[in-house]
């Protein structure tokens, strides 16, 4: 068994702490080609689509990988900008964001990067540049606040999946969710409060979260708990009464059930029902991506607007706001405990005493 070594290896070189930002990842470009290499990489993930390995060889490949990536890459070009996905764009402004705040606050002992699940850059390709700069201490943020095993696990699955290949491996944190941390409940109600400021508020705020098969719920994923939380918590820091909010899930993909009420059919039905005026956030979202600003900002538009109704905002998802950041900073401090704080070697006690400096 070949290992890959860890390049540029000496004694008592300096220990560095890592932060890894992960998310899902994107085409390369809004092609034909770059979709179907995309989409299999994503839809082949057994996270992703629990069926039957063998079964799903030949729906994937003799189906889904026909259709679905030029229907894709024409959604995909039109939310596609000069400087390529907004995921992508959007993510590594949050990293860089991060590092600077990280900076200020412990030194020049952190980095901070990020990776995407699928496409590039790849998680296995960040961890090993990572470590190939001295990270001996390695902390995990998938950017995903509520669990799912379909998301979650599936970044560890990549992770754990590069450790195989590694003889020497770093201390290791990984964050599984933060659905009710309280900086970022307040960034989600602050953003929320603000748009009230300058559009006055609709009918229906309405928190749209991206769905996953039923079946996962009831196998046991928590993901939908944690989304009806992550609603509960905002709608009462804003001091709204349960007439007024609606939580709702997105994105459906194949046959069967999904977890309900799903987001398009819910705004169909709205006008009838006397709500005329809509406001939608995806709180599951860290950043705007096709999911946000196409299929919420477009398609669900569109549907809102047939069915009757006249007005429908979208607020943006918190992407590399202050507030955003400030609770990912926040996040991530809490879980460097012991790393950059109350350890008792020299490094620690002089990221301490940055830390303390900048309180
Ligand atoms: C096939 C099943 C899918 C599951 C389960 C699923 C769960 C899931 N996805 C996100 C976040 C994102 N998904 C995005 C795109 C996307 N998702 C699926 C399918 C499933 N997702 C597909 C096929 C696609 C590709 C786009 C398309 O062809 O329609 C994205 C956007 C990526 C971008 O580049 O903009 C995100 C983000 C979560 C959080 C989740 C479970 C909780
Ligand atoms: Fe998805
Ligand atoms: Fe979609």
């Amino acid at each position: 068994m070949m290992y890959r070594n860890s390049e540029q290896f000496s004694h008592h070189q300096s220990d560095k702490i890592g932060v890894l930002i992960t998310n899902l990842g994107t085409p390369e470009s809004p092609t034909k080609p770059a979709l179907r290499r995309y989409l299999k990489e994503f839809l082949s993930d057994p996270r992703v689509v629990e069926v039957p390995r063998f079964i799903w060889w030949f729906i994937l490949n003799l189906v889904i990988l026909n259709i679905r990536p030029k229907r894709s890459a024409r959604a995909y070009s039109t939310v596609w900008t000069e400087q390529g996905s907004p995921l992508m764009t959007i993510t590594r402004q949050q990293r860089d964001a991060l590092q600077q705040r990280l900076t200020k606050l412990y030194g020049e002992n952190v980095l901070v990067e990020f990776a995407m699940r699928y496409g590039q850059p790849a998680i296995k390709d960040v961890v090993h540049s990572m470590l190939g700069k001295g990270v001996r201490k390695l902390l995990v943020l998938p950017l995903y606040p509520q669990y799912c095993a379909s998301t979650t696990a599936s970044t560890f699955d990549a992770l754990a999946q590069d450790f195989t290949q590694r003889r020497w491996l770093p201390e290791l944190r990984f964050v599984t969710q933060y659905h009710d941390n309280p900086d970022y409940i307040s960034a989600l109600a602050n953003k929320i409060s603000a748009h009230w400021q300058s559009h006055g508020k609709a009918q229906k705020l309405i928190f749209s979260y991206h769905g996953i098969p039923k079946r996962y719920l009831t196998n046991g994923d928590p993901y939908h708990c944690q989304c009806l939380k992550t609603t509960r918590l905002v709608a009462e820091r804003l001091g709204l009464t349960q007439d007024e909010y609606l939580t709702t899930f997105q994105s459906r993909f194949g046959r069967e059930e999904w977890l309900q009420p799903y987001t398009d059919e819910t705004l169909k039905g709205l006008p009838a029902k006397g709500a005329k005026s809509v406001q939608v956030i995806c709180p599951g979202f860290s950043a705007d991506c096709l999911e946000t600003i196409e299929e919420i900002g477009e398609e669900n538009r569109e549907v809102f607007l047939a069915a009757g109704g006249e007005s429908y905002q979208y607020i943006a998802a918190l992407n590399s706001d202050d507030d955003h950041m400030a609770a990912l900073t926040r996040i991530i401090e809490t879980n460097l405990y012991g790393w950059t704080i109350g350890g008792d070697n020299e490094a620690r006690s002089k990221l301490a005493l940055a830390a303390g400096a900048e309180k």
